[in-house]
């Protein structure tokens, strides 16, 4: 996504990444993330670009973490095993309204967003 290859529902470049999820869904992503911290050429290549994750069950922390990110330049991430967390899903969905009302104000049709929600899971089927 550094790369500007990727582009919203807009056609701007997708330049934040907001990553939901709580437990290890939380936990994995930080990881990677931590990790490649040390990594000078994916630091440099990150300049100008803000990773947040939200991953606690306080209500207004959606609201404090879209502070100051563009609903057309912003990708959401929902990483999940079971996409049945209710904290999760609850977040998932007001952020798929931040960005649905922003964007339809412009005109643009909601499907578009796919361009800007992308899905982490396990690759299984819930029980
Ligand atoms: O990844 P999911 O399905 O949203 O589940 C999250 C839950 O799973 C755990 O990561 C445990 O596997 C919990 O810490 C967390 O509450």
């Amino acid at each position: 996504m550094y790369s500007d290859e990727h582009v919203g529902a807009t056609g701007e470049p997708l330049k934040d990444v907001l990553a939901i999820g709580i437990g290890g869904s939380f936990l994995g992503p930080l990881f990677v993330h931590t990790a490649l911290q040390t990594d000078p050429e994916v630091v440099e290549f990150a300049k100008g670009h803000q990773l947040r994750f939200l991953a606690n069950v306080d209500p207004i922390d959606v609201a404090r973490n879209i502070i100051g990110l563009d609903p057309e330049t912003t990708c959401v991430v929902v990483v999940s095993k079971t996409f049945t967390t209710a904290e999760t899903m609850l977040k998932a969905r007001a952020l798929w309204e931040w960005i649905s009302s922003a964007l339809s104000a412009g005109g643009v049709l909601p499907l578009s967003l796919q361009y800007g929600f992308l899905i982490v899971e396990n690759g299984e089927q819930p029980q």
